[in-house]
């Protein structure tokens, strides 16, 4: 087969591709089955390719096959037929840059995931909202009732999962309740007009408010304190990455709005959302959130981000979830299987500790990322 390394390189990814875009059943794991079972077909198809290299018949005068370095040079030759076709060298030639390319490929694919995970965490913060309010005294007393008013019904809390933390309800609300009205601690131009301010509006603020977005955004903690020419490319980038990941557009789409509570709601589709928000288009930008079903204490509140270029998907029917998504909620499982085994090993003696008590956050039974004292609840 002339083209024999393309079929390597093309089908596992057409496949993946594939079984990316089908669409799963809410609850059911067909999205990882396919997924483990296209990595398997890969690492099958690698093993089958490098077997056949190492079988491939030597020469007949019994001398060591040709160093690789000479195969290179040598595979003009046999494009250019000075070699016969059909000869163990030619054959060994198609196969090298297929499997090498498509061990790349893949390698490059799975780093690019994994290294989102790889990255020291800053460690988490010890603190609330409302705690972080009263400790940087930035805001009038108005501000601070209505913040206090949105954490009497909700608490950010780990999720145990890929999505980290969340935002729960403390107690079951109904549908139409406003959970959430609070104004924007920090604005600037990102989409729209073409111009980005991040930068500049992060600057101008006073050291209180960078230190009180600080306490509020660990992500924020890399990020110079002081003016604009403390600001290198890569601190740029990090505050820019935040803002993409963190903030709501105004209804103009135009500026970008960061939130201290709304900002740690997590993603579902419209029609598993059970919550939904719209933004004042006015300063101070206010948000308000709403319930659109009753939720139950604990349950998670989801809204939807209508934004086009998500990777995660919805977190409970993964609609819209592609490939980076599924691997990523993969390696999350996977490390958090290796993290509890670590954990049950260090605590074999230990008699076990009662967790948060937050029975409904998902995936309860896992291991909790942070010591329950350190949650981000406002008890
Ligand atoms: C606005 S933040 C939400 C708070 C975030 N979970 C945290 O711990 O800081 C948006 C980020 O949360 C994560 N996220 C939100 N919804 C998700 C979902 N359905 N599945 C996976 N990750 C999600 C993504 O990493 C996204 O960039």
């Amino acid at each position: 087969m002339d083209r024999w390394w393309e079929v390597h390189i093309s089908m596992p990814y057409a496949f993946a591709t594939w079984s990316s875009r089908t669409p799963t059943i809410p609850g059911s794991y067909d999205g990882d089955v396919l997924l483990i079972f296209t990595m398997a077909l890969a690492v099958i198809l690698l093993l089958l390719a490098l077997h056949n290299r190492r079988t491939a018949p030597q020469p007949a005068n019994g001398r060591p096959a040709p160093a690789r370095v000479r195969d290179c040079t040598q595979e003009g030759e046999a494009a250019q037929g000075s070699l016969p076709s059909g000869s163990p060298t030619a054959k060994r030639l198609q196969r090298c840059p297929g499997v090498m390319l498509y061990t790349l490929v893949l390698t490059c694919k799975i780093g690019h995931v994994d290294s989102r995970f790889s990255r020291r965490r800053a460690p988490r913060p010890a603190w609330t909202p409302g705690e972080a309010h009263s400790r940087g005294a930035m805001q009038g007393a108005a501000r601070n009732a209505e913040l206090q008013r949105n954490l009497e019904v909700l608490k950010i809390h780990e999720t145990n999962t890929n999505r980290k933390l969340g935002v729960v309800a403390r107690r079951s609300l109904p549908k139409g309740y406003r959970i959430i009205y609070e104004p924007a601690t920090f604005s600037c131009y990102q989409w729209g007009s073409g111009k980005r301010t991040a930068v500049e509006e992060w600057s101008e603020l006073s050291s209180e408010h960078r230190r009180h977005m600080r306490l509020l955004h660990t992500v924020l903690r890399k990020v110079p304190d002081g003016g604009k020419d403390a600001f290198k490319e890569r601190d740029k980038r990090r505050l820019e990455s935040f803002i993409s990941d963190y903030a709501f557009s105004d209804p103009q789409r135009d500026r970008a709005h960061i939130y201290e509570l709304t900002c740690y709601i997590n993603h579902a589709c419209s029609t598993c959302a059970n919550a939904e928000f719209w933004v004042d288009s006015d300063w101070p930008n206010s948000i308000t959130v709403k319930l659109v079903r009753d939720v139950k204490k604990n349950d998670e509140i989801f809204i939807c981000y209508h934004k086009p270029s998500l990777y995660f998907g919805c977190a409970l029917c993964r609609y819209g979830e592609t490939l980076r998504g599924r691997l990523g909620r993969l390696l999350f499982i996977i490390r958090n299987l290796s993290r509890r085994r670590c954990k049950a090993n260090a605590n074999e003696t230990e008699p076990a500790s009662d967790d948060a008590g937050i029975s409904a956050a998902p995936d309860s039974s896992a291991s909790n990322d942070i010591p329950s004292d350190k949650a981000l609840v406002n008890s």
